[in-house]
């Protein structure tokens, strides 16, 4: 048997690593490659990860090599291969996840820095606690000795919901869709893209257009329909569940990491990575653009053509990240 990954996981005693340990455990994150799990918790969250720690154990998972449960950083962090942030509040009803960054922030200057500190090597950092891709970006920067690469946002629920909303509105399978983007800040300026997706091998615009009856249909429902639900989507569930997506969040953390480490097969998907200056988005915003994953590391997608509308939004949706790095420099997190 191969030597097993350690993957830290934080907030495991909440609801989304409830959902998310179990899968994990269960290989669906790394094939077959044994993990051993190191759970961070606060204090007052150590005993629900304890619990969560011994049904583990009863699960009797082949795969499952080792858990621990702590409630100190450095600890928690030691030899990581992989570490999930998730610790982090989540927004109630009314909320926009923006209004999490006094709330949230100052959790990831101290895990970057022990992440920095103690991982391993070769260490990939996925931040699910929201406002998500300024908590990497803040995580990141406590970092210096790990390579800027190695940190990520999840925008992979947001990537989920899109092809899901166009499976239900073509009547298409999921698994034929291909070339779906999110770009921008997981939050409700977020752009969805369909305008280079296939279904089938065939253009979504096209088979949008049969749909909708011409353009102007197709048009509509893009812009008065699919952008504002997907965008609104965690909204919703907020409303519909009254707590905020939690299995579907733990479902897009296992298809990120899986596709980061063992590689994309069928098309883009969609990550929040730290800007290189492509399309013109400022260097170090953690940003969500069309992604590829080969060599265990994600590329970002080049050359996608966007138009005056894809533009405008995306433009947007990058301002608001820019602002909220410095809403984070004004209360002194970076
Ligand atoms: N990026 C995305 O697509 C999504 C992000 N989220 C976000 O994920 C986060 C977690 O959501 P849930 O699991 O539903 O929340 P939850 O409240 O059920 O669990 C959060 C857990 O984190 C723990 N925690 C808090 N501060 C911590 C720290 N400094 N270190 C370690 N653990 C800490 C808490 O004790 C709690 O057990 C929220 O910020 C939520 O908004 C949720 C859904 C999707
Ligand atoms: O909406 C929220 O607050 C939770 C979340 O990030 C999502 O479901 O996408």
């Amino acid at each position: 048997m191969s030597h097993p990954i350690t993957v830290t996981i934080t907030g495991a005693g909440g609801q989304i690593g409830y959902a998310l340990l179990f899968r994990i455990a269960s290989g669906a994150m790394f094939g077959d490659t044994p993990v051993r799990l190191q759970l961070l918790e606060i204090p007052q969250g150590v005993k629900a990860a304890e619990g969560t720690a011994l049904e583990l154990q009863d699960s009797a998972f082949p795969l499952l090599a080792g858990v621990e449960v702590y409630d100190d950083a450095a600890r928690a962090f030691d030899g990581a291969n992989v570490a999930l942030l998730v610790g982090a509040r989540p927004r109630t009803a009314g909320m926009e996840r923006g209004d999490l960054l006094e709330a949230n922030g100052g959790i990831f200057g101290p895990q970057g820095k022990a992440i920095n500190d103690h991982a391993a090597d070769d260490v990939r950092v996925l931040v699910v606690g929201n406002p998500a891709n300024t908590n990497a970006l803040i995580a990141a920067a406590h970092a210096p000795d790990v390579p800027a690469d190695r940190f990520t946002a999840m925008t992979r629920l947001d990537h989920n919901r899109a092809l899901a909303q166009l499976s239900i509105a073509l009547d298409t399978p999921v698994g034929g869709i291909r070339d779906v983007a999110i770009w921008g800040n997981h939050s409700a300026t977020q752009y969805p893209d369909l305008a280079h997706a296939t279904a089938a091998g065939d253009p979504v615009t096209g088979l949008l257009e049969n749909r909708f009856e011409g353009a102007d249909g197709a048009r509509e429902w893009l812009v008065e329909t699919f952008i504002p639900r997907v965008a609104n989507r965690g909204a919703e569930i907020i409303e519909v569940r009254g707590a905020s997506s939690a299995a579907s969040a733990a479902s897009a953390a296992v298809d990120h990491m899986r596709d980061w480490t063992a590689g994309t097969q069928a098309g883009w998907t969609s990550a929040g990575v730290v800007s290189d200056g492509s399309y013109g988005v400022p260097e170090g915003l953690v940003c969500s653009f069309p992604v590829e994953s080969f060599d265990g590391a994600w590329h970002i997608v080049q050359g996608v053509e966007r138009d005056a509308f894809a533009a405008a939004r995306i433009e947007a949706s990058v301002a608001e990240l820019a602002e909220e790095r410095e809403a984070v420099r004004a209360l002194g997190l970076i």
